[in-house]
């Protein structure tokens, strides 16, 4: 049987600290590999900043705890210097080979942490990824919506290593989320929120739901 072929489709996960993105991703990888493998979709999932050798190291530098002195501008261009290279080495081969990629953080992370959190202008964020990614939006962003203080406290009661972003005042947390909420108040063509305070099991059920809603026929 002759299987029908995809475009590759971009995903996106974005959230505040402890929001889930990495526990719902694993939860629901299954189901959509078996609906990928039904449909002749290959799914490829991979983080930001990181996902290929050289965005790791530079995620290194960013989140070590000891790098204090970095500044926000500094911190903002190595985000986008990590995103273009994960960009080129991993995501757009995939996309062109008609993968489905989903990407735990993309440019959003961009605006709401350097943006919204750090007060950089949006505006010169907006431009500086434009630059970095060569304008590429994902087709599906799935924002999970959670307060900071929720967020930070399964973060500081889970296992994962705390690094340098999570230590910055809760002040900064909370104005993360407030941006996230309005870039996806400003995209809903593109943006998904999802009530991510919920059990993982109904956030993992939402999350299935809104991907089935946009490609109901791979999904
Ligand atoms: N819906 C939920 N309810 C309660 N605890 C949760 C929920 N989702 C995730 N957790 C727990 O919260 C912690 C953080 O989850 P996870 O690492 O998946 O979040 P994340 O969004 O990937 O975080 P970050 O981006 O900050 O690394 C983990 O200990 C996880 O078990
Ligand atoms: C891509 C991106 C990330 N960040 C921040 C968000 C988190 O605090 C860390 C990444 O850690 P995670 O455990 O993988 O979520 O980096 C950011 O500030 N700006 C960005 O563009």
């Amino acid at each position: 049987m002759t299987k029908k072929k995809f475009k590759g489709i971009l995903i996106t996960l974005e959230g505040p600290e402890g929001a889930g993105k990495t526990t719902i991703l694993e939860k629901i990888l299954p189901e959509l590999q078996k609906n990928g493998v039904e449909n002749g979709v290959e799914i490829l999932t991979t983080r930001e900043p990181g996902g290929i050798r050289i965005a790791e190291s530079i995620r290194e530098i960013i989140l070590a705890p000891e790098n204090t002195a970095i500044d926000g501008k500094t911190e903002l261009l190595l985000f986008a210097a990590a995103r273009r290279q994960h960009l080129n080495e991993k995501v757009r081969p995939a996309l062109a080979a008609g993968k489905v990629v989903i990407i735990d953080r993309f440019i959003d992370s961009s605006v709401a942490y350097q943006g919204y959190g750090r007060g950089i202008d949006v505006l010169d964020v907006e431009m500086i990824n434009t630059f970095a990614t060569d304008g590429l939006l994902p087709d599906l962003t799935l924002y999970l919506d959670v307060a900071a203080e929720i967020g930070l406290a399964r973060v500081m009661a889970g296992e994962r290593e705390i690094n340098r972003l999570d230590l910055e005042a809760q002040e900064m947390h909370e104005k993360v989320r407030k941006g996230y909420k309005t870039i996806a108040c400003a995209n809903p063509e593109r943006i998904v929120p999802i009530d991510a305070s919920k059990d993982v099991e109904a956030v993992a059920q939402d999350t299935l739901d809104a991907i089935h809603n946009k490609f109901p026929e791979i999904f």
